[in-house]
């Protein structure tokens, strides 16, 4: 493998029903920085079946060029196609970089096309950058420069670990939604589109499907939410939510919760905000009784305001808060939402 052969950031642009996933524009955004880094291009890789109407959306959102992988094989989402659709734009085109999303689709299919291709994968990254490796210079090993260093909670969030590819191509990593920003849309931006199809054979090795049954979900998507009023442990019931309910009424917000409160089957999964839950940024986060464990914080810190309400002073939730009242919940809570009632009431 001649590495300089290897150019440009490509990001996978999951679609489903042919609506792009909020992954593809997420990756779209943080490719255009990566690529401003490098001095190059972001170009995304459509796949599916009548999916060409997509490639401007994805150049309004920053991408410079779009690979559309049009087949009737690649109508829903099927291991082997898509691997087969992926590997042959990788070696057709040779990128320097190509992320995918950390979503079902993105977990089972990125680590199959990167061993396809025989490079490394980074799966479920939080933090991109380009940079150089080893990061700090070690006497006797040449530092390589532009290397992509691609971050991640390892040992259970224990620990942040920053891991580079150094000797082969393309620097692959799955990337968790919801964590990366999409670029502003730019109404009426063009960009190059490259139609390719490597061909595709259909045989009894591929799943063939026989129904899609969706999943059909009463609770908010807590990751589009703007004001989250999320619930831990010191709620203590699952009937007390009632309280974070009320003030989530009156300000607009959607109730999300901590791993303790999925754990004590309190709340769905769905609702769950963290390392193994969701990665969610809001403009408001209420951490209420919610201690602040590495792994709920990993899902929250990006929110613009974190207010926390919790009665132990020492709770490391107040380390990363902007506001922190010290106190029960229980009376705490009820008067903020009375309070807020009547001060929106006012206005
Ligand atoms: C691999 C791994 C992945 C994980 N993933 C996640 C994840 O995605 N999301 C997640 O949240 N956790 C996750 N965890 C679990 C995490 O480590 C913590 O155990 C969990 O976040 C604790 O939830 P909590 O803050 O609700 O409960 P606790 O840590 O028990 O905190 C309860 C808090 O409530 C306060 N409190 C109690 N009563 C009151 C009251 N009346 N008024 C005010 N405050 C009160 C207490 O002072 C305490 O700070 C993970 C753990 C591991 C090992």
């Amino acid at each position: 493998m001649n590495i300089q052969d290897y150019k440009g950031v490509f990001v996978f642009a999951q679609q489903v029903d042919n609506v792009l996933s909020g992954i593809a524009l997420e990756l779209v955004g943080k490719g255009k920085d990566l690529a401003k880094d490098l001095n190059t291009e972001v170009t995304a890789v459509l796949v599916g079946s009548d999916v060409k109407g997509l490639a401007d959306e994805l150049a309004e959102y920053g991408a410079d060029k779009v690979i559309v992988v049009d087949d009737p094989e690649l109508k829903e989402y099927r291991t082997e196609p898509y691997a087969h659709a992926l590997a042959s734009v990788i070696n057709e085109f040779k990128p320097e970089i190509f992320l995918v999303g950390a979503t079902a689709i993105g977990r089972d299919l990125g680590p199959r096309v990167s061993a396809r291709i025989h490079t490394g994968l980074t799966a479920d990254c939080t933090q991109l950058d380009i940079g150089d490796f080893p990061i700090n210079p070690i006497p006797g090993k040449e530092q390589l420069h532009n290397q992509l260093l691609m971050t991640r909670p390892a040992f259970g969030g224990n620990t942040i670990a920053t891991i580079a590819c150094p000797d082969f191509r393309p620097q692959m990593a799955t990337v968790r939604p919801g964590v990366m920003q999409k670029a502003p849309r730019e109404a009426g931006k063009k960009a190059n589109i490259v139609e390719f199809n490597p061909g595709f054979t259909p045989n009894d090795k591929y799943v063939e499907i026989l129904k899609v049954v969706k999943a059909v979900s009463d609770v908010a998507d807590i990751m589009d939410a703007k004001i989250l009023v999320s619930g831990g442990r010191g709620v203590g019931s699952p009937e007390n939510f009632k309280i974070l309910e009320d003030l989530a009424e009156v300000i607009g917000g959607t109730v999300s919760c901590s791993r303790a409160v999925v754990d004590a089957g309190w709340k769905p999964k769905d609702l769950q905000v963290g390392q193994t839950g969701k990665t969610v940024r809001p403009n408001v986060y209420f951490a209420i009784g919610i201690s602040g464990a590495i792994q709920h914080v990993a899902g929250m810190e990006e929110a613009d305001i974190i207010i926390a309400i919790n009665k132990d002073e020492t709770a490391p939730i107040f380390d990363v808060a902007d506001y922190g009242i010290v106190g029960d919940l229980n009376k705490i809570v009820p008067a903020l939402t009375e309070r807020l009632k009547v001060e929106l009431a006012a206005k």
